[in-house]
């Protein structure tokens, strides 16, 4: 399904984000000039103030960052912790807006959709990897892959064989019936890739998706995770440099602002 209502039209410039790369396709998701301001605490309020207590203090997450992905591209963002990464993969997500400058995706630009109309575009378009899996307990694997598609309103039957079909694509057809707890973590991030391209996502997005594995199940999980994305737009925050190979281009954060893009 197409994204509701394009308000924007194509965004001003050549095509040519950050000024280090020629585009050539018009990006899947492109956030352009992005600052994202998070206010730490709670408002003093109007009696606070008489009293002296200053204003919540404000942390500038990220600060006029421009990135386009392109369909196909893997694209690792890297960067030391508190640099901005996750709020990058949260605002190019559309799970939170920018503060200043905007996230268009597929020229639909964010800021002009209703909170369900962005909820229903990242449940269309937008598949999410977290590090900590976020599985639900009490589910089986299958169930648990099939979740995005109950909200998209998909029969029981077609949920079934979406969802098993990506378990055998991740290589755990004989685990569709096993809880999260009867699965090792490796397995349960592997249900939780499944989960994500259930929707057949444009966008694919992970956040440090293999924070909790040792070495070798998370080589195996990258492995799985970059055969099965396909021709997908990818974007990956990592710490981890072996995680960041996989990626075609890394974007480099330091203090919320990008300090390089370019293929690596
Ligand atoms: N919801 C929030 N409320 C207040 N401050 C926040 C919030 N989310 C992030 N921050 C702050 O914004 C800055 C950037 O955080 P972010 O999580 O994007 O960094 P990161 O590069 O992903 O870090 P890490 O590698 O540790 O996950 C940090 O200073 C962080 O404390």
């Amino acid at each position: 399904m197409t994204p509701p209502t394009p308000a924007a039209s194509a965004p001003p410039g050549d095509g040519t984000v950050a000024g280090t790369r020629e585009h050539t396709d018009p990006p899947v998701v492109r956030a352009s000039d992005v600052t994202k301001i998070y206010t730490r605490g709670s408002d003093p309020g109007r009696l606070g103030t008489l009293l002296g207590r200053s204003e919540a203090p404000r942390v500038r997450a990220l600060e006029n960052a421009s990135i386009g992905i392109e369909p196909g591209e893997i694209v690792g963002l890297a960067g030391p912790s508190g640099s901005g990464k996750s709020t990058l993969l949260h605002l190019l997500a559309g799970l939170e807006l920018p503060t200043e400058g905007t996230v268009t995706f597929q020229e639909t630009d964010l800021e002009t959709l209703s909170n369900r109309q962005r909820t229903r575009l990242r449940l269309e378009h937008v598949g999410i990897v977290f590090q900590h899996f976020h599985l639900v307990k009490s589910l089986s694997a299958r169930a648990n892959v099939a979740l995005p598609l109950v909200e998209l309103g998909v029969g029981k039957r077609e949920r079934r064989k979406r969802a098993t079909a990506l378990l055998e694509r991740v290589g755990l057809g004989d685990r569709v019936g096993h809880r999260p707890g009867e699965l090792s973590g490796g397995e349960q991030q592997r249900v939780a890739i499944a989960r994500a391209l259930v929707t057949d996502p444009t966008l694919v997005i992970a956040d440090e998706p293999t924070g909790e594995l040792d070495t070798e199940t998370g080589e195996r999980v990258l492995n799985e995770f970059e055969r099965i994305a396909d021709d997908r737009a990818v974007v990956l925050a990592s710490h981890d440099q072996p995680t960041l190979a996989i990626a075609d281009r890394i974007v480099r954060l330091k203090d919320g602002t990008i300090r390089g893009d370019g293929d690596k």
